[in-house]
């Protein structure tokens, strides 16, 4: 018998614009689908998996979500991305849908073209590409406004043949979509939010549809069910690095425009002055993203950071588990000369 294939959500979207909170609501009101989730991450904590399986949804058990976690999907798909999906579709329990959560520093584009990979394109399809977008970040000009660094970085390294790198990105994410969601607009007022709405639209040439959300909450019948079939479009969606190197079949894509490291420290005793100071560290040394989690003694349960920019959300998110050693961990990301050294220990000075 002829099966149907599988659909496919891709959910991309820049670091911390809220593609994990939208897909863990998603999980809470998935209408009874069962779904696969297939996680990518910068970074090496595996934050994103945790806050996932931790949402205890029934549409997605802890074994129906897999990490990915040698690097960036988009660099991985060969060795990765294809053996993975190649194994949960063996499985005899098959999902109704697959959601795929890109890292925030993926290139869509290798992604949705390996759904034409003959293994894969017999069973599954991307329904469609959906990408998140922080309309705060957009709305304070994170993706426009740092010509003069981008410049300064250029100095520095005769390479860089690009704009900015986060303006790059950000177009070939928005590129990439057939939904895009302007997240984050508890954050905005309305003339912002215009703004936003302006903006992404003058960096695409296709037309996607555009949705506003907050805190992630898009109905699972907007999400899922577009009926795209991406994969056969992606010619018409191409990145600046498919346009740059498109006679050019040796070119890999790397992420050498970006860095990223965890910081290891001690317990947090003051998590209120640590977090406060936190933000100081962040804004002298430009980090994009720190997440991760904080041991605060006399506390049974792990807190956790998620910065954004400036923007830090704390909460306690489970109990230590017995057997797991407390300490407090996180994920700095940041443009490849971010000072790796300094930051280690102005994070450390901040926990004392
Ligand atoms: N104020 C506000 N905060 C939000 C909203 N959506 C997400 N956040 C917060 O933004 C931070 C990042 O959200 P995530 O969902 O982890 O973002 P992400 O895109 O998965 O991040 P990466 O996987 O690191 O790229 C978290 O602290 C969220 O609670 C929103 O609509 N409004």
């Amino acid at each position: 018998m002829l099966q149907q294939k599988i659909p496919a959500t891709v959910i991309t979207g820049f670091l911390g614009a809220g593609k994990t909170t939208m897909i863990r609501n998603l999980l809470q009101n998935a209408n009874g689908k069962r779904i696969a989730l297939i996680i990518n991450e910068f970074g090496d904590l595996g934050v994103d998996g945790d806050v996932l399986k931790g949402c205890g949804a029934e549409a997605c058990t802890e074994d129906d979500i897999i990490e990915l976690t040698n690097g960036c999907i988009c660099c991985t798909v060969a060795d990765d991305f294809i053996p993975t999906m190649s194994k949960l579709l063996e499985r005899e329990n098959r999902p109704d849908h697959i959601v795929i959560e890109t890292s925030g520093l993926a290139l869509p584009q290798p992604l949705v073209a390996a759904f034409n990979w003959p293994e894969i394109k017999t069973q599954v399809t991307v329904d469609g590409v959906v990408t998140v977008v922080d309309s705060a970040a957009v709305a304070a000009g994170r993706f426009a406004d740092d010509h003069d660094r981008v410049d300064a970085l250029r100095v520095e390294d005769d390479n860089l043949d690009h704009e900015s790198p986060l303006e790059e990105l950000f177009e070939d994410q928005l590129t990439a979509a057939d939904l895009i969601v302007l997240n984050k607009t508890d954050l905005i007022d309305a003339a912002g939010l215009k703004m936003v709405r302006d903006e992404v639209a003058s960096r695409i040439t296709r037309k996607p549809t555009m949705i506003e959300a907050k805190n992630g909450e898009v109905a699972a019948a907007v999400l899922l069910g577009l009926g795209v079939g991406s994969e056969d479009d992606i010619a018409n969606r191409k990145s600046h690095h498919d346009l740059e190197h498109e006679n050019d079949v040796e070119h890999d894509h790397d992420h050498d425009e970006f860095e990223s490291f965890v910081v290891e420290v001690g317990a947090v005793a003051d998590p209120a002055a640590f977090v406060e100071r936190l933000k100081a560290v962040i804004a002298e040394h430009d980090i994009l993203r720190l997440k991760g989690f904080a041991d605060v003694p006399g506390k049974p349960m792990r807190l956790l950071i998620q910065a954004v920019g400036s923007r830090i959300d704390q909460y306690f998110e489970r109990a230590w588990k017995s057997g797991e050693t407390r300490g407090t961990r996180l994920v700095v990301i940041g443009l490849h000369d971010i000072d790796e050294p300094a930051i280690r220990a102005a994070v450390a000075a901040a926990a004392d």
